[in-house]
This record gives C-alpha cells, sequence and structure tokens, in this order.
C-alpha cells in the first residue's frame, strides 16, 4: 500500500526540529533553464536554508546547458555543478538521469530531493512536503510528489503520465496504479536507496527508481503527498516521443527474463512532421543506457572504475 500524505500535515518547524542529524541535499537538473531556474533556486534558498534551515546545500547539476543556466543558478545562490565534470573518470552521458545521477558524486544529505527547474506554479513547500515521510516514518524510502495541475480540466500536460506510464503501470506493475503522479520531477530519496539502484540517464529514471524501489524493497517503503498546484514548460509532441521510448525502454529492461545490458544502448526512433508540401519524416538517436548503482564507484577519484560504468 503506497501511504498518503499532504504537504501540510507537517508544519515546516516540526520538520525542522525531526531534522536532527539528517542532512537534506536539493537537487535541481537543469538543461536550458536559463528563465526559471533563478527563481527555483533564490525561493527555496531564501525559505528554505536562510529562514529556516531545513535544507543544507542547494544543487544545481548544469546537464549541457548551452543557454544562461549555469550563471543564472550561480547567481541565485546555488552550487553549480556542470554534468560532464563531474567524475569524468566515469565519462558523461546526456539526460537528466545522468545528470541526477551524478549528484550523487557531489552532494552529502542523506535525504535527498529532487526538482525540476523549469516550475511554474509552484511554492517552497514542495520541499518539506516531500520530506515530511521520509522524516517521520522510517520504513518510507522514497517520495513522490503529485499535484493539481492548471487549466480548465486539470489535465493540461501530464502526457507521458497518461499515454504512457499509467498504462504499463497498470499492465505490468498494478501495486503502483496507484501513483497520482508517477512521473513527477518532484521527489525525495534516502541516499541509501538511490545510490543502490541502477539508473538511466535520460528521462525513465523516475520511473526506474519507482519500480525497482518496490520490486527489491516493496510498495510500502514508497509514499506520495499532495503538494498543491504545479506547472512548467512543456515540451513538443515529438520530443515527448523520445522521452517515452527512454521510458519504455527502461522497462523492458526491467521485464523478467531480460536486463538492462540486453537493451540496446540507443534506439532509432521514425517520427513524421507535416509540412508545407508534404510529411517530412525525421529520425532520432534515443539514447536509453543505464548508470550502474553509484554506490559501486563511491571510491577515490581516479581509481579505476570496478565495472563498466554503464550498460
Ligand atoms: O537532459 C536533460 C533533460 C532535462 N533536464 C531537466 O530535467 C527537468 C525535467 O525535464 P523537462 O522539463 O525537459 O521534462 P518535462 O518536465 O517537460 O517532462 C528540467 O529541470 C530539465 O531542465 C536535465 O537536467 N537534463
Ligand atoms: O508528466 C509527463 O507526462 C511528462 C511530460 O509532461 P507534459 O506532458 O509536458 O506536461 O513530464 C514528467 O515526466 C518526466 C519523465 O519522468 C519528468 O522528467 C518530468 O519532470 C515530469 O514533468
Amino acid at each position: 500500500m503506497i501511504a498518503c500524505a499532504r504537504w501540510d500535515d507537517w508544519s515546516l518547524a516540526e520538520l525542522v526540529e525531526r531534522k536532527g542529524a539528517h542532512r537534506v541535499s536539493l537537487v535541481v537538473p537543469a538543461r536550458n533553464e536559463e528563465g526559471t531556474v533563478g527563481d527555483v533556486v533564490t525561493r527555496t534558498r531564501e525559505a528554505l536554508m536562510e529562514t529556516v534551515a531545513l535544507v543544507d546545500e542547494l544543487v544545481v547539476i548544469d546537464s549541457d546547458s548551452t543557454d544562461a543556466t549555469y550563471a543564472v543558478a550561480t547567481d541565485a545562490g546555488a552550487a553549480v555543478h556542470r554534468s560532464k565534470d563531474i567524475r569524468p573518470d566515469l565519462g558523461s552521458h546526456p539526460g537528466k538521469g545522468e545528470a541526477m545521477w551524478k549528484s550523487l558524486f557531489v552532494t552529502t544529505g542523506d535525504l535527498i530531493v529532487f526538482m525540476d527547474a523549469d516550475l511554474l506554479d509552484w511554492d517552497t513547500h514542495f520541499v518539506p512536503g516531500l520530506l515530511g515521510p521520509l522524516l517521520t516514518r522510517p520504513q518510507v524510502s522514497l517520495v513522490k510528489g503529485f499535484y493539481e495541475r492548471p487549466g480548465a480540466d486539470g489535465l493540461q500536460g501530464g502526457r507521458v503520465t497518461e499515454l504512457v506510464a499509467r498504462p504499463w503501470l497498470a499492465l505490468r506493475h498494478p501495486e503502483l496504479s496507484g501513483l497520482v503522479q508517477p512521473l513527477a520531477g518532484e521527489w525525495a530519496v534516502r541516499r541509501s536507496l538511490f545510490e543502490s539502484l541502477p539508473v538511466p540517464t535520460g528521462y525513465a529514471v523516475e520511473l526506474a527508481a519507482l519500480v525497482d524501489t518496490a520490486r527489491l524493497h516493496g510498495v510500502e517503503t514508497i509514499a506520495q503527498v499532495d503538494l498543491g498546484l504545479r506547472s512548467h514548460d512543456h515540451q513538443p509532441l515529438l520530443d515527448l516521443g523520445a522521452m517515452a521510448t527512454q521510458i519504455l525502454a527502461a522497462m523492458l529492461a526491467r521485464e523478467p527474463g531480460l536486463s538492462a545490458g540486453e537493451v540496446a544502448g540507443e534506439v532509432a526512433l521514425r517520427q513524421f512532421r507535416p509540412g508545407e508540401a508534404a510529411i517530412a519524416a525525421e529520425a532520432r538517436v534515443v539514447p536509453t543506457l543505464e548508470r550502474p548503482p553509484a554506490q559501486d564507484f563511491t571510491h577515490s577519484f581516479g581509481t579505476p572504475a570496478p565495472r563498466d560504468a554503464t550498460r
């Protein structure tokens, strides 16, 4: 049974008190988010590091940005690391999951909160809301945020959730079908869990963490928290086709009898874009690599990695 809570089930003062010796890292993976990352960093830093001491470090992982994300996040007061500069001995791959996996090598929190950098309607209570179950329920190790999406029917967005993730969970992981937003980029996890999991380098990171955690530790170690309202920038539909491909590849790799190593490291995705004169065929190569558990590499920098750093 997946426990359900609301962000305001705990007061900020109660959580600060319960925090005790825990260290909290807020990690924001960001690729070309110069327009929004500054707001996310500034407001969380002021509310959760300066006004109260709930967050111990605020880290932005710059994931191959080509805009001013790095400078904007730095000016806003985050500790910013370029994903490709973290543990260069382990190589570098594109993708959100890669950024989140690499964050494990530059953060110190035993509790890690992930937030997207492209948030538009949101508030700083997302962070204490996600930490609530981790600070009050020892049996919980992974907490997913869920929220209302603005718009007339409240279903603006969530296209890959509704068309890929939810059907897949219904078919293959019904024990997770109670999750309202299984793909939410706002979630929290105990370091000890996240560093023990393989991590898809792309957009499958969220769903893979849920499926692996449920399989390895049981759904009772997963909780979800109602965070209220959230909206974010939306990608074009064909880009979500690549996201869906990454998610399905990671799910196939978790099917009995298959392993990530047997799923191709990249998939050729053919898409078709209507044009003035004709429909144009487009081909994109979608990376589907996975990183082994980060705990396999938490040795001193420079020592040859004990195993392939991707699979
Ligand atoms: O290669 C990538 C792709 C995305 N992101 C970040 O991951 C979050 C979610 O990505 P995106 O907004 O593209 O996904 P969506 O929310 O549209 O599903 C955002 O903070 C992105 O900047 C990233 O760090 N590296
Ligand atoms: O919810 C979804 O279907 C996708 C796409 O969102 P939209 O259709 O652009 O609102 O976005 C989520 O999934 C991604 C993959 O897990 C996460 O990285 C995003 O943070 C999350 O917003």
